[in-house]
């Protein structure tokens, strides 16, 4: 019975008791004709044929049935056996031997119920011959039926066979094909795995010599700064230097004027002392005089002694010859009286000789005292000449040593002359190599670049104890002094640009990291320097300042101040400068001059061609040759503009401001040509109409100038998705700043934001921008530079 496809397993597990899944050969054969896909295989249909007996239960009642003719041919058997059934091969063989164990066909001796039971067993077996010749029709049928089955299967599996080949081919073309794709898609993925590793290294490359041009180029600034440090130090130590010079020479003419003054004193004194030795001679002659009347006076001395001697011996011969005389005495009195009147006169000479005398000897001793007090003097004179000589020696060898001294320092200056030459060239030659690197590395960068800087809280915000907490700046040393976090709606938004100044930053600090690219400008290039923010975010206060105040100008003054200080350092390269200015606005879509009178003035927006080519007729060009020229046109160009009082801010900017600097070089000693220019712009601010509370004119101009920022950021969207068409002509402002953004110019945008927390829907919004603009790249700047004719 095959009621499965499995006709082996039904032999081993036949169900011969549930009829529901018996089915007929013809069922089979009409399912087979009926054409489905259950194909019995050839061998499962050869073991069926051979295995009916085995694997087929039997149903006598329904051979019988079915076979009018054995039915008609044992009416009687059906009659009798009736109700028998061969299910299974046990039947059979149940049949079978009942006849072994009864007697066999030959015994004819036995009972007539004996006889009968030999009649039904034969009437069995005939019974089971019927049927099994039944079954051996219905095989054959079943038999024929399989072969016609089978050769239509054959039919349909060569059929089946030629389109499997036919589909074969097909698919081993596509697969060829798909080969020959895979393949080609292969050498592709290869070619492109080769492109996206080069890609790659020249990437790594790139960004090596990224890091290496920032290394080098914070090197160099390093050593300019050094290089400047140590000029500063070598200026002041030259400074100082040539102060000690000059008061050294001070030092040394006082000392030549006091050693003339010396000199003068020394001859002075030697005269004196001339002098006082003709006096001593002359003391020395008197003296000798003296001392002869001295002398002599003695020697009369003398001989009056003696004479007295001689006198008192005649006294006493004569007192022998008074008594002698005694006598004679009276006679001789009168001659004694007058002997005694001689003694008494010759007692007055002696006394006026002694008088005399001592009248000499203190003469002898006063000149004596006079010589003596003349000998001190010229000891003192001879001491005080020479300590004059020592002085004037050693004020000789003192002057010997300033001389030395002043050689020496001489040498020293010389040599720090020569030194400061060198550090000047070094320093001339680091600003090349700074210049080179700077150009190098924006040509390497191609885009725009982007400062962002944040206002401080102002004074009135700081009383109302407004805070900013939300804006903060990463400390991570890759995004130090670059990055910036913004806190909205309690969101945090990263933003990283080449340089953000936070609230803290001076006006000096921000011009330093920009005055190269000013300096670019005398070198012949296009510079184009914005401020881009909301209203009240610092863009006047970042361009302008404060240029009164020292401390607060802003990058137009800074810039121009550079810009005449450096002209006047390059004259000694033989470089000369010639500058022009220009100053206009754009004020709700209309082109105004600034540098004339506001009643002249008109629109010129006509003229835009022009004044990017650089030619206008109308709009005023002004020569200018030095920083104050400038200023004054700055003041006049400031109270010309379109200013008013905004929700948001005192004095609020209500047009875009442009100042053109034009600048022409001409080197005498080479001839060479450098064309530059200097755009600085100070863009209207943006500013949302509901927060503004504008109406009527103040509408008006915040709707233009909200216009044309959205134009600037839509030419920036097309730059940054590199469109074929940039709408630069969708405003007044985008179509001026076409060659700013357009890659002819080096280009940096200055993105201020307000630090209030009210404002951080517009700083992240501002900040957005800005990063898209960051991303911008513009191709490179070339510099306008000829030979003269
Ligand atoms: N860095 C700063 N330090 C000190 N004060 C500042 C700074 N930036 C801006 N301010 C002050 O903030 C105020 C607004 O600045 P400013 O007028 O420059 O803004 P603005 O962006 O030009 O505005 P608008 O677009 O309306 O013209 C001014 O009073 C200015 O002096």
């Amino acid at each position: 019975m095959i009621s499965s496809n499995n006709p082996t397993n039904k032999s081993q597990t036949p169900c011969p008791s549930n009829k529901e899944n018996v089915e007929e050969p013809g069922d089979k054969r009409r399912r087979i004709g009926l054409g489905k896909m259950v194909i019995p295989p050839k061998h499962v249909a050869n073991s069926r044929s051979k295995n009916t007996l085995s694997s087929v239960p039997i149903q006598s009642n329904r051979a019988g049935a079915g076979d009018s003719s054995a039915g008609s041919e044992t009416g009687s058997v059906c009659g009798t056996t009736s109700g028998m059934e061969f299910k299974s091969r046990e039947d059979v063989d149940n049949l079978l031997n009942e006849k072994m164990m009864g007697k066999t066909k030959m015994d004819l001796k036995g009972t007539a119920e004996q006889n009968k039971q030999k009649m039904e067993y034969i009437k069995k077996l005939r019974a089971c011959v019927k049927m099994f010749q039944k079954r051996e029709d219905d095989h054959l049928l079943e038999k024929e039926g399989f072969l016609q089955t089978v050769q239509s299967l054959e039919e349909r599996i060569v059929e089946i066979d030629i389109l499997a080949k036919n589909k074969q081919d097909e698919l081993i073309t596509e697969l060829e094909q798909f080969k020959e794709k895979h393949s080609t898609l292969q050498e592709i993925c290869t070619k492109e795995e080769a492109d996206k590793l080069a890609a790659v290294e020249s990437y790594r490359k790139e960004i090596e010599l990224k890091i290496v041009a920032e290394k080098s180029r914070d090197t160099l600034s390093e050593s300019f700064a050094k290089a400047q440090q140590e000029n500063i130090s070598l200026q002041e130590i030259l400074k100082r230097n040539q102060e000690y010079n000059s008061s050294l020479q001070q030092y040394n003419s006082k000392l030549q004027s006091e050693a003339t003054a010396n000199s003068e004193m020394h001859s002075k004194l030697q005269n004196e002392n001339n002098v006082l030795k003709e006096q001593v001679i002359m003391f020395r002659s008197k003296s000798d005089i003296l001392q002869e009347q001295l002398s002599s006076a003695r020697t009369s001395l003398q001989d009056a002694v003696k004479e007295k001697e001689e006198m008192k011996s005649n006294l006493d011969c004569n007192r022998s010859e008074l008594n002698q005389i005694r006598d004679e005495r009276n006679s001789q009195i009168v001659q004694i009286q007058h002997l005694t009147a001689d003694v008494a006169m010759y007692k007055n000479e002696l006394n006026t000789s002694c008088i005399a005398l001592e009248n000499v000897t203190k003469r002898i001793a006063e000149i004596e005292v006079t010589c003596s007090m003349q000998k001190e003097q010229m000891k003192l004179l001879q001491k005080e000449l020479d300590s004059a000589n020592a002085k004037l020696k050693m004020a000789d060898s003192t002057n010997i040593e300033t001389r030395m001294e002043y050689k020496h320092q001489q040498k020293l200056v010389e040599d720090l002359q020569i030194s400061l030459a060198d550090a000047e060239s070094r320093i001339l030659d680091g600003d090349k190599l700074r210049k080179k690197l700077h150009n190098t590395i924006l040509e390497l960068k191609g885009n725009i670049r982007v400062f962002c800087r944040v206002r401080p809280m102002l004074n009135d915000q700081e009383h109302n104890g407004s805070e900013a907490n939300h804006v903060s700046y990463p400390a991570a040393t890759e995004f130090l002094g670059r990055g910036i976090d913004l806190m909205h709606k309690e969101k945090k938004h990263s933003f990283t640009f080449d340089k953000v100044f936070d609230h803290e930053a001076s006006q000096e600090s921000v011009f330093v990291e920009i005055s190269q690219l000013v300096q670019s400008a005398l070198d012949g290039y296009k510079v184009c320097i914005f401020a881009y923010g909301q209203t009240g975010s610092g863009k006047t206060y970042t361009m302008m300042g404060r240029p009164e105040e020292p401390e607060m100008k802003g990058l137009i003054p800074r810039s121009v101040e550079q810009i005449f200080e450096v002209s006047q350092t390059l004259l000694s390269q033989g470089w000369k400068y010639k500058m022009q200015a220009l100053m206009l606005e754009i004020y709700n879509e209309t082109v105004r001059d600034l540098l004339t009178s506001k009643s002249n003035s008109r629109d010129l927006g006509k003229q835009l061609d022009s004044i990017r080519n650089g030619n206008p007729s109308d709009l005023t060009v002004v020569d200018v040759r030095s920083i104050g020229e400038v200023s004054y046109l700055l003041t006049q160009a400031a109270q010309s503009r379109s200013v008013g009082k905004t929700q948001m801010n005192e004095q609020s900017s209500r047009s875009h401001f442009v100042f053109i600097l034009r600048l022409y070089g001409v080197n005498e000693g080479t001839d060479q040509q450098v064309q530059g220019v200097l755009n600085l712009i100070d863009l209207a601010g943006s500013e949302r109409l509901d927060k503004s509370g504008a109406t009527g004119e103040r509408l008006k101009e915040t709707q233009h100038i909200n216009k044309s920022l959205l134009s600037l950021s839509e030419v920036i969207s097309s730059i940054a998705k590199k469109d074929d068409h940039i709408p630069f002509r969708n405003s007044k402002l985008t179509y001026l700043l076409e060659p700013c953004l357009g890659g002819e110019s080096k280009t940096m945008m200055v993105v201020n934001i307000s630090p209030e927390e009210s404002s951080s829907g517009e700083s992240k919004c501002s900040l957005q921008f800005a990063s898209k603009v960051n991303s911008c790249e513009i191709g490179v700047a070339r510099r306008q530079t000829q030979m003269r004719h």
